[in-house]
């Protein structure tokens, strides 16, 4: 018997736990996942967003818009943030899969960090002033950007344990 040749490749085992992981988050509007490995591609740090740990969801505000206390942008945890806050490391060398181009604040923790790679699938935000400004807070910090693409590729997750 041969090997299997339709597994799935580093990239899309670790995008694929950075989406999965955002699958857990509650925003309504964006979930965001971000997965950090080590130079031996070990998982060192994972996270999506959310609000503080003991923030009871049912107190927070998930809205955009309005009063700014009254929107989820002055609580929301980042994906990026909490997988750094998570790790179990020194992340300094690590690479970090995010799902989403990670915003400035992220970019400013990343740096402070010392990872040294970001892998993103989507940077719909990239009109943005934030956005403009973490680009430039990662490359004059020297790391490596890069944007993945699988064209139309899914990868399907079944729970039906008859089917394994
Ligand atoms: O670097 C980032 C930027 C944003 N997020 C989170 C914060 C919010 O929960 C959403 C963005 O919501 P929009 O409705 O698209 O404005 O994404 C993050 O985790 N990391
Ligand atoms: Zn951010």
């Amino acid at each position: 018997m041969s090997k299997r040749e339709d597994y799935i490749s580093w990239n899309e085992y670790f995008m694929g736990l950075a989406l999965l992981s955002g699958k857990r988050s509650k925003d309504p509007t964006t979930q965001v996942g971000a997965c950090i490995i080590d130079e031996d591609k070990k998982i060192v740090g994972i996270g999506y967003n959310g609000f503080p740990l003991g923030s009871s969801d049912d107190n927070m505000p998930w809205g955009k818009q309005g009063d700014f206390l009254e929107t989820k942008y002055p609580y929301v945890v980042h994906a990026e943030l909490n997988a750094i806050l998570n790790s179990i490391k020194s992340l300094k060398g690590c690479t970090v899969y995010v799902t989403h181009f990670p915003c400035n604040e992220c970019a400013k923790a990343i740096v402070q960090s010392k990872i040294s790679r970001v892998i993103y699938l989507s940077d719909k935000h990239k009109d943005k002033d934030s956005f403009k400004a973490s680009k430039r807070i990662l490359e004059n910090a020297g790391i490596k950007i890069e944007k993945i693409s699988f064209g139309s590729k899914k990868i399907i997750l079944d729970f039906d344990e008859t089917n394994l």
